[in-house]
């Protein structure tokens, strides 16, 4: 399974391609635009989603709301192109009008100055428009259309906030992705703890009064995974190595750990290895889940669990010092229309790669031309494994 998304932030839409999906996966569309309406809702976030409101069309690779086993492409318009004239025309040859609105003095943690170096240009707006989050829309459709998948198989994963600035906000750690998801739908922090909904929107108007920013941690945790995913034979055969890459590969992401995470290091063995049990009927399984469902970078059947963390949000409205790529000059850095924090929207990205990751594994290790042979054969497995 492969997938490329193309498309500038303010260009006319995104597109995606999404190849490897079985053939007879029914996909819900409304749940797709469900997923898309959440990514851009979160206390935090910036006018840019007062503009849009993404609709996903199906372009490709289904018929009569089923897969074909073909690459399957999808579009999301940028409502927000119509108000960039021609200054985002991907056909309209540079005029001294449409040239307008250039980037010159970098924001220090974009990727703005060193994009620039790089492809030689001279408008750093060439490098804002394709590293900007927008791109992550699409990354949010193929990963609903992975969870939808997933549930075919029996596996659900939900990830939410964990933490805003310095505020923390799950106290209980739930392993089970009904219990969280019931939880989080009830805020828009999408946060465990309701109380500490509250002070974490103060902490958001006060740091957006100040024209800072904040990043945080998202935590992932995902059930019905069957053990023996990914491989301990080579480095590039570890699961566990490919979801961190997943996670680290989403604009803003700074840290990924498993489980207890870097507290593991903290602590002796005796505290964090999980205890091997057996029962008849359902096999073998661990008395807890400190190293977060992996051991030798296969999924061992016990929930899979991820931190993430995010940095702050790199335009600030209070901008920090830069240097302006033509006349050299120390000057504040420039300023485009952002979100204050936009942790939300980043869980639900997390959530959509990782489901993308965890498709993406079994179909490599199963027979996955058709869904129903694929679920045969995971319920063969399934068994297998129980009966070991
Ligand atoms: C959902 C989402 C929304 C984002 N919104 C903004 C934003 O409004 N302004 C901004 O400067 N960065 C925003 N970012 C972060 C930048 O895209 C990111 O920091 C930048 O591409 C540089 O990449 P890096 O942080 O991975 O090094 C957002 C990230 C995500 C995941
Ligand atoms: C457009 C989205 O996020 C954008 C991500 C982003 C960035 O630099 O990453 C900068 C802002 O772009 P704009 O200047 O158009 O408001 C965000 O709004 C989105 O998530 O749909």
């Amino acid at each position: 399974m492969y997938y490329l998304t193309a498309g500038e932030s303010h260009g006319p839409q995104l597109t995606a391609i999404i190849e490897g999906l079985p053939a007879g996966l029914k996909i819900d569309i409304d749940e797709v635009n469900r997923a898309l309406h959440q990514r851009q809702g979160g206390f935090g976030r910036g006018d840019r989603q007062k503009i849009e409101s993404d609709q996903v069309e199906i372009v490709g690779g289904v018929r009569h709301q089923v897969t074909l086993g073909g690459p399957v492409a999808l579009v999301v318009k940028n409502r927000d192109h119509g108000n960039w004239g021609e200054i985002m025309s991907p056909t309209a040859p540079e005029t001294a009008e449409n040239s307008q609105r250039k980037l010159e003095r970098p924001r220090p943690g974009h990727a703005d100055l060193v994009g620039g170096m790089k492809y030689r240009h001279r408008d750093l707006r060439n490098v804002l428009e394709r590293s900007s989050a927008r791109e992550t829309t699409l990354r949010v459709a193929l990963g609903n259309i992975a969870q939808q998948f997933l549930r075919q198989l029996d596996i659900d994963l939900i990830a939410y906030v964990a933490q805003v600035g310095q505020v923390a906000a799950d106290s209980e750690k739930p392993l089970d992705v009904s219990e969280i998801r019931e939880k989080i739908f009830q805020n828009d922090m999408h946060v465990i703890d309701q109380d500490k909904v509250e002070p974490i929107h103060r902490l958001i108007t006060e740091t957006k009064e100040k024209g800072d920013t904040l990043g945080g941690i998202i935590r992932l945790v995902a059930n019905g995974l069957p053990a023996g995913l990914g491989s301990y034979v080579s480095w590039d055969t570890k699961l566990d190595a490919k979801l961190a890459a997943a996670a680290v590969g989403v604009n803003a992401m700074k840290g990924v750990s498993f489980g207890d995470g870097f507290e593991l290091g903290t602590k002796f063995g005796s505290q964090v290895m999980d205890q091997i049990d057996w029962e008849k009927g359902t096999g073998f399984s661990r008395l807890s889940d400190h190293l977060g469902g992996f051991e030798g970078g296969m999924t061992n059947g016990m929930p899979l669990v991820m931190n993430v963390a995010m940095k702050p949000i790199p335009t600030l409205y209070q901008p920090l010092q830069t240097v302006d790529i033509n006349t050299k000059e120390k000057h504040l850095a420039g300023i485009e229309r952002s979100d204050t924090t936009s942790i939300v929207a980043a869980s639900l990205v997390i959530q959509s790669v990782i489901a993308l990751e965890l498709a993406k594994a079994i179909c490599e290790q199963f027979e996955s031309s058709s869904l129903e042979r694929l679920q045969e054969e995971l319920r063969r497995y399934r068994q297998e494994c129980r009966e070991y």
